[in-house]
């Protein structure tokens, strides 16, 4: 039998194959398809001083605008490997094909070039002081780069999530270490040979693959040398993080959790609504952060609303990544699988009436041995049922009736998360009215997901800490200070 493609650690300029290897699993029909380096603690620790080494080496002198040319290149290594990126996202997440062509690819080259060009366009502020005695102080703003980012991203979107934080945080003169999760280290492999034959220079760009606690992810963000971490994942897993960097009082930026609500008023335009909140529930098989996971649905159109979301959630079709119209791929692993499995049984305990789905489907081949679930509806539950507080991130919502208003924003936002809200109706001046009291970081008012890379990103509570996106991305990944001159 041949041996699985080997996908290496990327450490200051060279690739590595040295160390433990961790089999990388198809969640379509759970065939092996590579396995990856693990990078112990000393390969970690030599990625860090690289990336530390490299701030006082030729990275130190580039302008941003010669940064700016450097991550347009990689962009256009992307671009130019766009299949290949695609094949890879697809092999590590079973998602449709279509999906990585129009969302991860896209996004992964507008990360960078987005923020290549914010960072040549940003200029920072100055002003006059006049003085008592009639003189005048001129204060000025410093920006300069942080210093070695820790990047640690999850599963749900790989490519896209690494790229989010790439991109700001090389423009503004960083030097990276990079680990994706141990789920979906493909797309990273592929990225680090794009970015090797940009010329980005050496210990610029450092990836390390493997898991959390007792693991690269655990050794990267003790690492004394990091400045800052930028991590996408768990709300658990940002407070281990926390402690980890806590001593060392190390900058953060946490995208985190969510349980995401979409209330639908009775004067929504009820099939845009249901279209929408299918899409919102069941895209990327509900493995979005910011997906619908409760349902608000005012009392005249409930039932008419949950029948109307029924029939989409039965027809979208599970299968294979090339399957034509397939719309849903299988969750990332079975691990996960088993864990959307156990609220599917959670929620019949806790009383739920399920309107569809709570099972996984039967293909009759391969996919059998994949991690598939069905699209699944309840109703029924009360707000303090696990399965409406926890988040499950899997193609699952929970609908509920409300009458007015002031009750539907007390249940939105008595959550512990506060990621995101989609408000569907047609009465803008209450879309205005409520989206200033949820208690969440994004709004939408009639769509979803929809997004302007110079906004700010980010949740409130449990779902995050900070805020990136546009020239809020400029200013986590910069050390900023401000210089007074007296004239
Ligand atoms: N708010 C957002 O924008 C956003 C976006 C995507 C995903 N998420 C969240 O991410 C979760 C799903 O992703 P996941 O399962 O990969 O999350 P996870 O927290 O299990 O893992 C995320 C990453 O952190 C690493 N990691 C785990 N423990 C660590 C530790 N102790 N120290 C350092 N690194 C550690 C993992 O190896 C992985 O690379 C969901 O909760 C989802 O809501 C949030
Ligand atoms: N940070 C972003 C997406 C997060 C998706 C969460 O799963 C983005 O779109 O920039």
């Amino acid at each position: 039998m041949s041996r699985p493609a080997l996908l290496p650690l990327y450490i200051n300029g060279r690739f590595e194959e040295e160390g433990a290897r961790f089999d990388n699993i198809s969640p379509v029909d759970g065939r092996l398809l590579s396995q990856a380096v693990e990078a112990d603690a000393a390969q970690v620790a030599r990625a860090v001083q690289a990336a530390s080494d490299a701030l006082q080496g030729p990275w130190g002198r580039y302008s941003a605008p010669e940064r700016a040319a450097l991550l347009h290149k990689v962009a256009d290594g992307i671009q130019a490997r766009f299949d290949d990126f695609v094949a890879a996202e697809v092999a590590d997440t079973g998602r449709p094909l279509h999906l990585a062509r129009t969302l991860d690819l896209p996004r992964a080259i507008a990360n960078f070039r987005t923020f290549a060009d914010l960072a040549v366009a940003q200029i920072d502020d100055c002003c006059e002081t006049p003085q008592a005695d009639g003189g005048l102080l001129f204060n000025y703003t410093v920006r300069k780069p942080l210093g070695v980012v820790a990047v640690i991203a999850p599963w749900n979107l790989p490519l896209l999530l690494l790229t989010w934080k790439l991109g700001p945080a090389l423009a503004m003169g960083n030097t990276v270490v990079c680990k994706p999760s141990e789920e979906t280290p493909s797309s990273a492999a592929l990225l680090a040979e794009v970015m090797d034959k940009a010329g980005i220079p050496a210990g610029v760009f450092n990836l390390v693959h493997g898991f959390g606690p007792g693991s690269a992810g655990e050794f990267l963000t003790r690492a004394p040398q990091i400045s800052a971490v930028s991590f996408t994942g768990e709300s658990r897993t940002g407070s281990a993080i926390m402690k980890a960097v806590a001593d060392g009082v190390k900058d953060i930026s946490f995208e985190l959790g969510g349980k995401n609500a979409a209330v639908v008023f009775a004067d929504a335009d009820f099939d845009t609504a249901v279209a929408g909140v299918a899409r919102s529930s069941f895209f990327n098989t509900g493995q979005v952060c910011l997906c619908t996971e409760r349902v608000y649905v005012e009392r005249p159109i409930f039932d008419r609303f949950v029948a109307a979301l029924k029939a989409r959630a039965e027809a979208l079709k599970p299968g294979y990544p090339d399957e034509d119209g397939v719309d849903l791929g299988p969750l990332v692993s079975r691990q996960h699988r088993d864990k959307v499995l156990s609220y599917f049984a959670l929620a019949r305990e806790e009383g739920a009436v399920v309107v569809t789905g709570g099972e996984t489907p039967r293909f009759g081949d391969a996919r059998d041995q994949g991690a598939y679930v069905r699209p699944t509806i309840w109703t029924g539950l009360p707000d303090h049922a696990r399965c409406v507080r926890e988040e499950i991130f899997g193609p699952v919502c929970h609908i509920a009736p409300f009458d007015d208003e002031e009750e539907v924003l007390r249940r939105v936002n008595d959550s512990p998360y506060g990621l995101a809200c989609a408000l569907w109706t047609q009465r803008l001046d209450r879309a205005h009215r409520l989206a200033r009291r949820v208690q969440v970081g994004i709004v939408w008012v009639n769509a979803w997901y929809a997004r302007d890379l110079r906004t700010p990103f980010g949740g409130s509570k449990l779902s995050g800490l900070g805020r990136e996106g546009g020239r809020h991305s400029l200013d986590f990944y910069s050390d900023i200070s401000n210089v007074c001159v007296k004239l």
